[in-house]
């Protein structure tokens, strides 16, 4: 706790608003490597809850970099910190009572357990969007591995820096192999079993 700051509590909780929802709230944290897909499945994945008058509002790398995160660098320590901002603000979301989506890179084990420990692991799903990054580079959606690949961005995931994938996630999207439907009906099984009630 930071020092002469004292937590105020306050009567209406999580469970309060989960209660008036009529669903609980949790964070949906895809990984996965630029280009993997974790933006399209995630705006697939929200407009089927949200069509099921689920309340969700989806965190993504780009627009919050936009934002919140802005003048933040793709360096480890920065990256560090967008990991952070993002966890907490997800915290924040699902106790207003949200089923909060996040599609960001995150590309550090370590990074993603501490977003885990923010959260609470009873309240995080994560969803490894495995895309070679073959396939990644093929897709090329935003030109970026072309760039990277010329030397024009650096520390660009997959290439300069860095991606690990999850050892265990809780769920595992092989875009190769599956449509997008298919993904999110994987995915939205999963939470009818596990977390939405
Ligand atoms: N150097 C470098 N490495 C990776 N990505 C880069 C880089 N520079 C810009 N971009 C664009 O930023 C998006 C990734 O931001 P994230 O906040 O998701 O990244 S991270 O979680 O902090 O690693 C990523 O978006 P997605 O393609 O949607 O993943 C890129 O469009
Ligand atoms: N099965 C699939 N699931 C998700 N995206 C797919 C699939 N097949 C092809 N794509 C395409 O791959 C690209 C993924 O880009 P995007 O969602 O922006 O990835 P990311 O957010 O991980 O950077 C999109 O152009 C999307 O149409």
């Amino acid at each position: 706790m930071t020092e002469n700051i004292i937590k105020q509590d306050y009567q209406i909780t999580r469970s309060d608003r989960n209660q008036q929802n009529r669903h609980n709230s949790f964070v949906i944290w895809f990984t996965g490597l630029s280009g993997s897909g974790k933006s399209t499945i995630a705006n697939a994945l929200e407009i089927a809850l949200f069509q099921k008058n689920i309340r969700t509002y989806t965190l993504d790398g780009d627009n919050l970099r936009c934002g919140l995160n802005e003048g933040l660098s793709f360096s480890k320590e920065d990256r560090e910190e967008n990991n952070r901002r993002i966890a907490q603000v997800a915290k924040l979301f699902i106790d207003a009572g949200l089923v909060t989506i996040s599609a960001f890179i995150s590309p550090l084990r370590k990074e993603r357990e501490k977003a885990k420990k923010i959260i609470g692991k009873e309240h995080f799903v994560e969803i490894y969007v495995n895309t070679p990054l073959a396939v990644c580079e093929k897709r090329d959606v935003k030109g970026l591995y072309k760039k990277a690949r010329r030397g024009e961005v650096q520390n660009f995931t997959g290439i300069d820096s860095p991606y690990e994938a999850p050892e265990q996630a809780d769920l595992e999207i092989i875009t190769e192999q599956e449509t997008i439907e298919e993904s999110v009906k994987k995915i939205l099984q999963f939470l009818n079993k596990n977390y939405l009630n």
